[in-house]
């Protein structure tokens, strides 16, 4: 069972208000400092209304929600939520701000529903339309996309990603969506970052475990993924690794990227721009969701060791029918070939099934061009921002069942043995759905299976006891502290 925040929960425990690290949260803390007279000036006539009905939460579903004045009650309370009459749901935002994914789901689950609307004060343009509603979610991202641009507050929040495909919309985002697409199922790209992913586990991730394993040397495993996603990129951009997985661990960054870099110049007159500029860009995309789907999923594998067996017989099985014999203990560490480890089932489900507890992307923004009512009867009106918190999706019991806290790749297979793409392809939101998808998923799973299928059939990862493992308030999902654990080898 993963151990988190359970659906049926309630909000419990309020956090400090901390500064978020978007700009939205900074906007957050900004407008409550704007109106903190009001909160010093209104909190003594503060009562509560108690629950809220079922019309009223009807009339808040439908847009048609209006707070009653009725002297002092000034305060209305839903089950997760608070909304104030001059402040909104604002001092709720602020008090959750520090760990929104796991507030929303609370939310989410203490409705019963998948669809809320969070008010800025008055006089704020602020408003959110937070969903994980599976038709919701299809409506906005795929069947009508075109209303549902990322926005120009999209851009400022994402400013150091430039014009580039994540944060253009309309006809800027068409051209560079056409052209990166054709790149991405190129051969020669593919092909590349195979390679790479193969010399770098080789090269780098290997040498350094086998030598924290003779050692007994404890090490941040997050630092190891982020460090190896690093380097894969490097050396598709740069045609040369950074070395960042030595057993030191350089930390000199900078030093290490102006050296790739001038070497990269080289490198460059030996590719075609186009694909240069496109690696370039994309070796931004890749690192950090690269390396959170890898940490969640060696946490949620060292905590279900029948996940783990049943990925380690089906290597074994691999292996041994390419060498047509039964694999013995002989040769270690051993590496394996993208080619060979890409059509693994279990493999593939157990990494679904992480990112689907654990999506790397933690939510999407769009907001709204024209007014719409959304399959689950909400009214979305112009300019409105919309958030799909992707991380609460894979948590909803009506969407994923009963058991949708259980680490359980099984849920992807069907009874032939064959991957269930189907079933699961509209709920499975780690890669967003419609036309502006993850173009870089096929070659996530590549670079994934690759260092996972040589860290597991190689070692054993122990995590150290003691460690409070939460999500880090990001759009990407890390750990807060990263993950400590002790290397040994794997006695097959
Ligand atoms: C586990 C790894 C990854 C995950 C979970 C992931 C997830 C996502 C998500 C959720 C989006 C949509 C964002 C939004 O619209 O709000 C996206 C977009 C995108 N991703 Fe990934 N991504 C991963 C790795 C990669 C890699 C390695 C690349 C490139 C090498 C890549 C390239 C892209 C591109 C180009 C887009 C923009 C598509 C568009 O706007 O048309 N991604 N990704």
């Amino acid at each position: 069972m993963v151990e988190n925040i359970h659906c049926r929960q309630r909000a419990s425990s309020w956090s400090t208000v901390s500064a978020s690290t978007s700009a939205g949260g900074i906007r957050v803390l900004m407008l409550l400092i704007a109106n903190a007279g009001w909160i010093v000036f209104l909190s003594p006539a503060i009562v509560d209304f108690g629950e809220v009905g079922e019309e009223e939460e009807e009339d808040r579903l439908l847009g048609r929600y209006h707070v009653r004045v009725f002297g002092l009650f000034l305060k209305k309370t839903s089950q997760a939520i608070d909304y104030w009459l001059f402040l909104g749901s604002l001092p709720s935002l602020a008090r959750n701000s520090n760990r929104l994914p796991e507030w929303f789901t609370e939310v989410f689950c203490s409705l019963g529903r998948g669809s809320f609307f969070l008010d800025g004060p008055i006089f704020s343009n602020l408003k959110y339309f937070v969903t994980c509603h599976d038709k919701n979610i299809e409506y906005i991202l795929k069947s009508h996309s075109n209303n549902f641009p990322k926005g120009p507050e999209f851009k400022q929040v994402f400013d150091p990603l430039g014009d580039g495909i994540f944060n253009v919309d309309a006809d800027a985002w068409k051209v560079q969506r056409r052209m990166a697409h054709a790149a991405f199922i190129s051969s020669e790209y593919k092909g590349l970052v195979s390679n790479m992913c193969r010399g770098v586990v080789e090269d780098q991730v290997v040498p350094l475990l086998v030598r924290l394993a003779k050692t007994g040397t404890t090490i941040d495993l997050q630092e190891v993924c982020s460090r190896f996603a690093f380097d894969v990129n490097m050396n598709t951009i740069f045609g040369k690794h950074a070395n960042y997985l030595s057993i030191q661990l350089p930390s000199n960054d900078l030093a290490e990227a102006i050296d790739a870099a001038q070497e990269g110049v080289f490198y460059r007159h030996t590719m075609s721009m186009f694909m240069w500029k496109l690696m370039r860009l994309f070796g931004i995309a890749g690192k950090d969701t690269i390396a959170s789907g890898l940490i969640w999923f060696f946490w949620l594998v060292s905590k279900t060791p029948s996940v783990e067996k049943n990925i380690i017989e089906e290597l074994k099985v691999l292996m041994s029918s390419k060498t047509g014999k039964l694999f013995e203990d002989g040769e270690w560490p051993l590496v394996f070939d993208s080619d060979d480890i890409n059509g693994l089932v279990y493999l593939h489900a157990a990494l679904c099934e992480s990112m689907r507890i654990y999506p790397p992307v933690s939510y999407s923004r769009k907001t709204v061009l024209s007014e719409a009512v959304l399959p689950d009867g909400s009214l979305v009106k112009p300019g409105m921002e919309i958030i799909i918190p992707f991380y609460s999706v894979g948590r909803m019991p009506w969407i994923w069942e009963e058991d949708c806290l259980e680490f359980r790749p099984e849920r992807w297979i069907d009874d032939d043995g064959k991957l269930n793409r189907h079933e699961n392809v509209s709920k499975f939101v780690a890669f967003s759905l419609g036309p502006s998808s993850c173009l870089g998923k096929d070659l996530s799973f590549t670079q994934m299976k690759a260092l996972v299928a040589a860290v597991l059939f190689n070692f054993q990862i122990e995590v150290l006891e003691g460690q409070h493992v939460r999500p880090k308030p990001a759009i990407s999902l890390h750990m807060e502290k990263g993950l400590e654990v002790k290397i040994q080898k794997r006695v097959i």
